[in-house]
């Protein structure tokens, strides 16, 4: 199924039971529990709140120390092996998730699971990035592009792949405007469950639910218009807070003294 095809009504279960996690030797997430059934998710938080361990948990990377990780019932570390395919995230380092040497080969890849041939598949890429008016991207090296340009492929690389379930790891962080406007139209248009982490909350504020994590929590859970509004509330309190004792801190001023 196309991911530009209009929204259909397939969602994808996504079970998160008393999970710990531990990565190194940093609990990540202590009985963290989780129904994700919506359509539209986004993921909030301070920078080491849990989203990418999050991701990595659903996708099968990292292997919870107790508790289950389970997509559409199937544990989340058997998903590649059982439903190859199904899964696909986008990484927050472009370089952590591309792997050929140029961008038509590395888009052929995404098409794998379905079994057609390597010439076939690449004839399919180059459609796909004519059809996006990218026709002169084929052949470009993926040294050659920018950050925000990488990023780019790296979502062209899932569309093309079209699993159920998307998982978006800042996806946002180096486009350009346009790139973020088009990024968010397509995400719009897509017919899976997206889930997207991102501290751009303007890209999540619309969705049915978005989840604050603090410190691999749960902080608050619901409308993607109250969870942004009570994430942005807490930060500006602790920046306050901040310059209060920054403040205190400071010597007294040359009027004072004098
Ligand atoms: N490879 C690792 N080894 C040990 N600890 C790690 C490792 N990767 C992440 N952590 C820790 O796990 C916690 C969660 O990190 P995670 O990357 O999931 O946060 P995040 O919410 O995605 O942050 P950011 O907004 O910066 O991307 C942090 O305390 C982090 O320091």
């Amino acid at each position: 199924m196309s991911i530009l095809q209009a929204k259909s009504n397939a969602i994808s279960l996504l079970d998160i039971h008393d999970v710990t996690l531990l990565r190194g030797s940093c609990k990540v997430f202590d009985a963290l529990t989780l129904q994700l059934n919506e359509s539209r998710i986004g993921l909030i938080g301070d920078n080491g709140a849990g989203k990418s361990s999050l991701f990595r948990m659903i996708c099968g990377l990292d292997t919870p120390q107790s508790g289950s990780v389970r997509v559409r019932h199937i544990d989340a570390h058997q998903v590649n092996s059982k439903r190859p395919g199904m899964v696909g995230m986008m990484f927050q380092n472009p370089d952590d998730q591309i792997i050929f040497p140029t961008v038509e080969e590395e888009l052929a890849l995404g098409l794998s699971p379905s079994g057609i041939s390597r010439r076939e598949a690449i004839t399919r890429a180059r459609d796909f990035l004519a059809s996006r008016g990218l026709a002169h991207w084929s052949e470009r090296t993926i040294g050659s592009l920018s950050q925000g340009q990488r990023q780019h492929v790296c979502w062209l690389a899932l569309m093309i792949a079209s699993p159920e379930l998307l998982l978006l790891d800042e996806p946002f962080a180096s486009l350009d405007l346009p790139g973020q406007a088009l990024l968010g139209m397509d995400i719009a248009k897509a017919s899976q469950q997206v889930i997207v982490s991102t501290h751009l909350l303007h890209h999540v504020r619309s969705f049915e639910r978005v989840i604050w994590l603090d410190k691999g929590q749960v902080r608050a859970d619901g409308s993607g218009q109250s969870v942004c509004a009570a994430y942005e509330s807490d930060v500006a309190a602790r920046l306050a807070a901040q310059a209060l004792s920054f403040n205190d801190g400071l010597p007294d001023s040359p009027e004072s003294i004098r």
